[in-house]
């Protein structure tokens, strides 16, 4: 704790206000935010001044020269790196350990786990370690003196860590170098919905969303996503999470021809279905899934709005029952493989059981749902 304080001392004198607010360790998710009186909504908790952040504009000029085709991630990965100020230590100390990020990402998980994350988590950590090894390869290139360790443990924190933000002289900018990090505020843990952020001449500030009550945490919503996504860009999964989702494209995908493919390819619809506990299929997958179901001219007349898919709902329903019936017994499969592994310290089994547990119940309310929806029929 004797870090953070120093950290907060140090931020504070760097221009950051906030008001009616503290930090503190919660358990399980490391530092967060805690207010310390009852907040009205639309309370200004946090002021943020631009010239406390790291962005592409403070990059020291022998990265962007170096790196400059590598992405902003990348840059402000090495450019951290190489960093030795005093400012820049006293985040570092407060900063997760390599331990921790080692024990919650399963970018640093041994192979035999990363393979029995859920298909959708799957790929987005190997696109994940595709990028990483490639930026590693130019990075070390150019800076032969850093070590890997402490480049992949920044590139890291730059991932759980950095904002996606838009200053005025951003608003030119690529999309991908908008990555921004914003000290303190990085200190918010996640829920679905939570403080606001409004842009005033060079400062960000941040705002209650709600009433907030004395002692309540105060969080951020880092991305509407499923768990999939949170678990691998984030290292955790929350066990309440209303835009949670089940991934079925490794389910349809398979069943398209080619020619059913490239139609879905031009229409933009291709891959990405979903079903979450509320939605019996997400509109993408009714798409693909009527292609599969109906002639080629009915679906051209759905999907161009010509009419609603009302004739066949009842085909597309039966087909989306019998994929995720199927879906259940890989879920059984992985439950039962992720339940045998040998219990670790870090936390790492109980982690995949529990995110097939997620899955498997969103699958079993979505099934009952359509079991009701089938007897009313
Ligand atoms: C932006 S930082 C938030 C501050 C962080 N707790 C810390 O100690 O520095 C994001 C990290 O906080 C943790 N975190 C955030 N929200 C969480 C949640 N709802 N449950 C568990 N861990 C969470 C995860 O480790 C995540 O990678």
């Amino acid at each position: 704790m004797d870090h953070l304080k120093s950290f907060l001392n140090w931020s504070r004198g760097q221009g950051l206000v906030w008001d009616g607010i503290d930090f503190k360790s919660y358990p399980g998710r490391g530092t967060g935010v805690i207010a310390t009186r009852n907040l009205k909504k639309g309370e200004i908790i946090l002021t943020a001044p631009f010239r406390t952040y790291r962005t592409l504009d403070t990059l020291s000029p022998q990265v962007s020269d170096a790196l400059s085709d590598l992405t902003l991630h990348a840059r402000l990965a090495a450019d951290l790196s190489l960093d030795n100020t005093p400012g820049f230590k006293l985040w570092t100390d407060m900063l997760p350990s390599v331990a921790d990020l080692e024990a919650s990402y399963p970018f640093f998980w041994p192979k035999n786990l990363q393979e029995l994350l859920p298909a959708k988590a799957k790929r987005i950590l190997h696109s994940q370690l595709r990028r990483y090894a490639q930026e590693w390869a130019a990075v070390s290139c150019a800076f032969p003196e850093l070590n890997e360790p402490d480049f992949r443990y920044y590139w890291i924190i730059v991932n759980s860590r950095a904002f996606y933000l838009m200053t005025p002289s951003m608003e030119k900018l690529d999309p991908d170098d908008l990555l921004t990090l914003v000290p303190v505020a990085d200190l918010f843990n996640h829920a679905d919905t939570g403080v606001e952020t409004t842009i005033e001449p060079e400062t960000y500030k941040y705002s209650t969303d709600r009433e907030y009550a004395l002692g309540e945490e105060i969080v951020l919503c880092y991305a509407e996503e499923s768990n999939d996504y949170l678990l691998t860009e984030y290292g955790f999964i929350p066990d309440v999470n209303k835009w949670d989702s089940v991934c079925l494209d490794d389910m349809i995908l398979p069943l398209l021809n080619e020619e059913q493919k490239k139609a879905l390819v031009t229409r933009e619809y291709y891959g990405k279905y979903t079903i979450t506990a509320t939605t019996l299929g997400c509109w993408r997958t009714q798409v693909a899934l009527r292609l599969i179901c109906c002639t080629k001219q009915n679906w051209e007349e759905f999907v161009r709005g010509v009419h609603d898919g009302g004739l066949s709902q009842s085909k597309v329903d039966e087909l989306l029952v019998s994929l995720l019936r199927d879906y259940q017994v890989t879920v059984d499969e992985s439950l039962k493989q992720c339940t045998n592994l040998v219990e670790d310290q870090h936390g790492r089994r109980e982690v995949l059981v529990r995110r097939w547990q997620q899955l498997r119940e969103i699958v079993a309310e979505v099934l009952s749902k359509f079991d009701k929806k089938l007897e009313n029929r």
